[in-house]
Order: C-alpha cells, then structure tokens, then sequence
C-alpha cells in the first residue's frame, strides 16, 4: 500500500502539500471536507491525487478515463481489492471471500436478476401497496412523515422482496436490523477497524463492534428459509431442488457449494446485499421525491402519463418500461444529484499506464471523478437546471436514453464489467413505488417552497435526512 507517509512514487500531481507530515495535517483538516480538495484539483488537472487520513487517493476525471478503465482486467486494477479496502469485510463480517474477493453471489445475481424481473414484479407490486400502506397513512388531510426514514424502510421491505421474500421482507426485527446493519457497520469500521493495526483487527471487530452479533441474528432469521430448502433438496431428485423462481437467498442456496449453504454464510450475503442496495436507492428515491415536491405541476404530467400506461397495460411490468417521463425523472435526478462524487473505485495490482502516458504504480488506490461529466454543457445543455423530462427523446433512440443504462457522460452505476448488477431491479422497485405513491397522493413539503439541500459527507451526498413530507389522499 502507497502509504501517506512513503513518499509517493507517482508523478501524478497532489493537491496540497506533498511533505508527507504536512499532507496529513491536511488530510486531517480536510476529513469531513474532501469533495473540496477533488473540486480544487479539477481545476487545474485531469489526474491527480489528495491525501487522506490513510493513504494518498489518485482521482480521475471522468470526462476523460471513464472509459478507458472500465474493463481493464481484475488482476491490473482490482474492483475486489478496492472494496475490501474500503469496507475490511474480513474483519467485520468475517469473510472476505464470501463477500468481496470470491463473491460468487454478485455473478448469480447478475445472470438471475434480469431473466426474472418480470415474474418477480407481482410480489413487488404487492409489497409497494402493503409498504406504502403501512407507513403513509391513507389521510383526507395532510400529515407529516420524515422523508428519508420512511423511504428507507419502505425500500428495505422492497428490496428484501427480492433478497429473501415474504414474509421475511414485512418482519419488522428483520428489516430493523437490515436497516441498521450499514450504518452500525459504518460506524465500526470508522471508529474500531480502519486505524487499528491490521493484526489486530480481526480482534477488536469481533469483541468490540456490534457486526458479529448483527450477522448472527440475521443467521437465525434465514434458518427456517434454510431449512425449507433443505427439505425440498431431500424430495427433489437432483440435489439442488426443483424450484427456481424465487428470490436471491434461494439462488444462492441451489448454486453455491454444500459448505457455503448455512444460515451463518447465507447470512454474510444477505446483508452485503442489503449493504449494496437499501440506502443508495432509498437516496436516489428521495431526490426524486425532493425534486418533484418542490415544482409539483411535474406530478401532473407524470400522474397523466402513469394513467395512461396502467390503463392502456394493466399494472403490469410493461406498464412501467412505458413511462418515459418517469424512467426520465429518475435518470434527470441522478443526473444532478448524484450519491457521491467519485466512483468506480480499483485497487491497482500492478503498474498501470493511462493512454496519456501517466503511470499509476502498482498498490496505488484510484477512483474516477463523476461531476464534471454529469455537469458538462455540450452534452446536457443548461446542466444545471432540473429538467425531468430532458431524456423523453420517443422509442427511437432505444435503451441508450434510460436510467438504468449507463454510459461515459452518465456514471452514477458505473461502468463496464463492474457496473451495477442491481440497476435494472432497483429501475424497476423505484419507478413502481413512486408511480404507486404518485397515483394515489398528493404531496408537498411542510415548509411549503423550502427545497432541502443535501448533505456532504467526504465524498458522500446525501439528500436531506431531516426534511419532512406532506401526505394526503389524492383529491
Ligand atoms: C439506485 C440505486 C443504486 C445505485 C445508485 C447503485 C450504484 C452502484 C455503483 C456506483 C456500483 C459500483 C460500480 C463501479 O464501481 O464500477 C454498484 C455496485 C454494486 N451494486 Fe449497485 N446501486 C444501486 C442499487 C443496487 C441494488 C438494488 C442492488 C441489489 C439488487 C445493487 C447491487 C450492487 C452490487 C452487488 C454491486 C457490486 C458489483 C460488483 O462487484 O461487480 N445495487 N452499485
């Protein structure tokens, strides 16, 4: 690892201070504040590198490199490497092979996610009216609820349709703990695993961090599912059973191998799932929410078209693949507010040269920058304003306009062999909740024409997680 404090074998320009005491005082300062220091680069450099509290990052421009990592080879620049590094699942969730390095649910849900989304949009479909019901109440008059909170709970029940399915997804213990599970492990790893000695770690993240209990509960409420399959294997006459519908834990209890098949293992990849999948799409949920609340005649356009297509369809996944403005609302909202500055994180496994000639060494961490390329007036011309419907560009223009697919100008997935592999489920849960809750609400903010401004953590945006919603029967 490229320390801080070696002197860094990359001629690749810094900002601040390169002296490696002075870097990290300015690392220091600049925790809480990083996207500053990625601004300041920007200006004057298409690669270069900040100092943070452990290591020096080299950030890349998007607009620019984007592409030309996207696929080079794991053994090059390392995805894996890079998210081990960052969330030390070996220590905390007690297998990195399960997880990051061999993670063969990541392959499964990528082969098995698409070719079902159709079968699965029913039991969907009922858990956004069930979720919705529960947790927005049905109201002549206007009442109050926490935005992000409750988004966040309604997506952990959604998204837990597809990793375990009901009547798991409804289990209120269940979903408290999901729901938690990112921020207590965030938590543990920050204050508890991230600056300990690496001999240590695996100590202190077993004695002192809540994680290892967090995995165990959710062992215990996957054992009957376990079970369950179990006894079907026993009556099916290959060993796998029969039954391939079915949601992600089931997946992964037919293909992975006898010993990985226990309720703790299972357990380790339920809630990497729930890691990768609740709080980015209840985010990306909540901007779009945020967006419309705040100039509320685009909910009427959105509500005429929703009619029209559940009319025309049925409440059918087709229905949902036909609304353009909605599928144009949400690309719109990622567009502008997007989750975090930098993305596509790669560990480097060896020397790396970029097709200017610069050289990233081997053991340096490199992320790629996605603002300006979300920013860039040639291709979205007034970038900076919220225009919902900018991607309504008619039937013949394909995939290529729509939210889940990505490309070198449109970055919130990722791209190439590492883009998400739940974009086109997580398209599919938000459009159908937010057409549900558009058909059936109406909707303002409580302090009537205050759009609330997101939060920057480091590199991290959040929206608002304090603004409160309000909620009434349609009228
Ligand atoms: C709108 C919500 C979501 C956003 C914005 C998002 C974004 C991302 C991004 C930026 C990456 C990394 C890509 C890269 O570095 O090249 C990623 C990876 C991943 N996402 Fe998502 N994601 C979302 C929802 C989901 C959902 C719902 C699931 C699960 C069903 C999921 C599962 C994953 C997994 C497993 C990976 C790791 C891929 C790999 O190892 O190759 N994501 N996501």
């Amino acid at each position: 690892m490229e320390s801080i404090y070696s002197v860094p074998k990359a001629a690749i320009p810094a900002v601040g201070p390169t002296n490696p005491i002075a870097a990290y005082i300015a690392a220091f300062k600049a925790s809480s504040n990083t996207q500053k220091m990625i601004e300041a680069g920007l200006q004057k450099y298409d690669v270069f590198r900040i100092p943070l509290l452990t290591r020096w990052h080299i950030v890349l421009s998007g607009k620019r490199y984007a592409e030309e990592i996207k696929n080079v080879q794991e053994e090059v620049l390392s995805f894996k490497e890079a998210m081990e590094e960052i969330i030390d699942t070996q220590y905390l969730i007690g297998s990195a092979a399960a997880v990051t390095r061999n993670a063969s649910q990541i392959d499964f849900l990528a082969r098995q996610l698409g070719p079902n989304l159709s079968e699965m949009f029913e039991a969907l479909k009922e858990e956004v009216t069930l979720s919705s019901a529960k947790y927005i109440p049905l109201s002549e008059d206007w009442t109050s609820i926490p935005a992000y909170s409750t988004i966040v709970r309604m997506v952990s029940q959604l998204a837990n349709c597809m990793i375990v399915g009901s009547p798991l997804c409804r289990d209120e213990g269940y979903l408290d703990l999901v729901t938690l599970f990112l921020s207590k492990y965030i938590e543990a790893r920050r204050r508890k695993v991230a600056y300990t000695p690496a001999i240590l770690k695996g100590f202190v993240a077993r004695n002192f961090t809540p994680i290892p209990n967090m995995v165990n509960k959710t062992a215990e409420y996957l054992r009957p599912i376990v079970e369950g399959q179990q006894k079907k294997s026993a009556h099916s006459s290959n060993d796998i059973g029969d039954d391939r519908s079915q949601t992600f834990v089931t997946w992964l209890y037919q293909e992975l191998d006898a010993p990985e098949r226990t309720p703790l293992r299972l357990a380790q990849r339920v809630l990497s799932m729930n890691f990768a999948s609740i709080h980015n799409s209840a985010a990306v949920f909540t901007n779009v929410l945020y967006e419309l609340a705040h100039e509320p005649h685009y909910f009427l356009a959105l509500r005429e078209e929703i009619e029209t297509m559940v009319e025309y369809h049925g409440w059918t996944r087709d229905a949902i693949l036909h609304m353009e403005k909605l599928d144009s609302c949400f690309k719109e909202s990622q567009r502008m507010n997007v989750l975090g500055s930098i993305s596509m994180n790669r560990l480097a496994m060896e020397d790396y040269s970029l097709s200017d000639g610069t050289r990233i060494p081997k053991g340096a961490f490199i992320s790629v920058e996605l603002l300006a390329p979300h920013q860039n007036a040639a291709i979205y011309p007034n970038p900076g304003e919220f225009r919902p419907f900018r991607f309504v560009k008619g039937a013949e223009n394909g995939n290529a306009n729509q939210f889940a697919f990505p490309n070198k100008d449109y970055l919130p997935f990722g791209i190439g062999k590492h883009a998400c592999p739940g974009r086109f489920f997580a398209s599919l849960m938000l459009k159908t909740l937010m057409a549900h809750i558009i058909l059936t609400y109406d909707i303002k903010f409580e302090d009537d024409g205050v759009k609330s401004s997101p939060h920057w953590y480091g590199t991290f945006r959040l929206p608002n997680t304090k603004a409160v919603l309000q909620f009434r029967r349609r009228k």
